[in-house]
């Protein structure tokens, strides 16, 4: 946001003094201040990016410190549950618009942050019924600032669609990487030695914040619990095939899932893993991951 000039001053807080510290060597924003009650005053816009678990708490700290006619948005992966804690901390003269950018590292804390992250993303909205469309415009506005492509969607499909794309396959990296270590003890250390490339990329997303995750399988339980059920019956299905030697049944099954890789390339969406790759670089210091 201070590198597209999208706010004239960004206010800024964390709970831990070490983080806020990072910040101010960082030069992260305008002022970093000690409590988000100092960081939310005459603030127009406030966003919320804490884990899901933690934004109603947040929000009853900030709830009587807002300014009348604020905007109060929220960067978590779950929006039902944002929702759910939110509202009933929310004043009658504050606007409560939820959002989640879908652009985000395995990495974690003040130093993982850099200005590209957001270019040519996506970043949903899940405006809310009575979502005043002035303020809604305003936000989008704010957002594209930031380089980012926004779309609004419905809460519960939000969280559906996300399950998908986001949290079941980040429960299965984190499942993968147990199999390899739980595997290490009888291979002694081979399998961390020789891990190929799709390996490596499980463990890459496995390497996410704890917390943050903890939060995602907590709050969005039905869509995932959903999720894993139907991969489970297309796991049961494969390891059938696998077992009979129907590689007719394994070829087709691929040749399918290879289209549906194509697809994505095709459409401009490949969200592979900005790796601080694409021309963007990561704050300075390595990632703290947990400050
Ligand atoms: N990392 C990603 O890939 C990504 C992508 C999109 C959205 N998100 C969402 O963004 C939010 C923040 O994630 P992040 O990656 O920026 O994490 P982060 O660890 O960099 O920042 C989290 C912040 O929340 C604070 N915090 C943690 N627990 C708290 C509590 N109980 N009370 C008050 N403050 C608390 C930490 O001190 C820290 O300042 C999460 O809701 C996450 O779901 C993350
Ligand atoms: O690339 C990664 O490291 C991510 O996991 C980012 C990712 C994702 O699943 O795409 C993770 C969680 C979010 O809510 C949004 C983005």
């Amino acid at each position: 946001a201070r590198q597209a000039g999208a706010a004239s001053r960004i206010s800024g807080t964390s709970r831990s003094a070490k983080t806020r510290s990072a910040a101010r060597d960082l030069k992260l924003v305008d002022e970093v201040v000690d409590n988000a009650a100092a960081a939310v005053r005459n603030a127009d816009l406030v966003v919320l990016c804490v884990p899901v678990g933690a934004m109603g708490k947040v929000m009853a700290e900030i709830k009587p410190h807002l300014k009348p006619g604020a905007v109060v948005t929220d960067v978590g992966s779950v929006k039902q549950e944002v929702i759910e804690q939110v509202s009933p901390h929310l004043p009658d003269n504050v606007h409560f618009i939820p959002g989640h950018p879908l652009a985000g590292t395995e990495h974690s804390g003040p130093y993982s942050g850099f200005a590209e992250l957001f270019e040519n993303r996506w970043w949903l909205l899940t405006p809310l019924p009575d979502t005043d469309p002035d303020e809604l415009s305003r936000l989008r506005r704010f957002i594209r600032a930031l380089g980012a492509n926004v779309e609004d969607m419905e809460p519960a499909h939000h969280d559906l669609v996300l399950a998908v794309t986001s949290h079941t396959p980040h429960l299965i990296a984190y499942t993968m990487v147990g199999v390899a270590d739980h595997l290490k003890r009888v291979t002694e250390s081979e399998v961390i030695k020789y891990s190929a490339a799709g390996f490596r990329d499980f463990t890459r997303i496995a390497a996410s914040d704890p917390t943050m995750w903890r939060d995602v399988f907590l709050t969005n339980k039905d869509a995932v619990l959903d999720i894993l059920g139907r991969f489970t019956e297309e796991l049961f299905m494969l390891q059938r095939a696998i077992r009979m030697g129907d590689g007719e049944q394994l070829h087709d099954y691929f040749t399918r899932t290879r289209a549906i890789r194509r697809g994505i390339i095709e459409a401009g969406q490949d969200t592979a893993a900005p790796d601080f790759g694409r021309g963007a670089k990561p704050t300075g210091k390595p990632a703290n991951d947990g400050v």
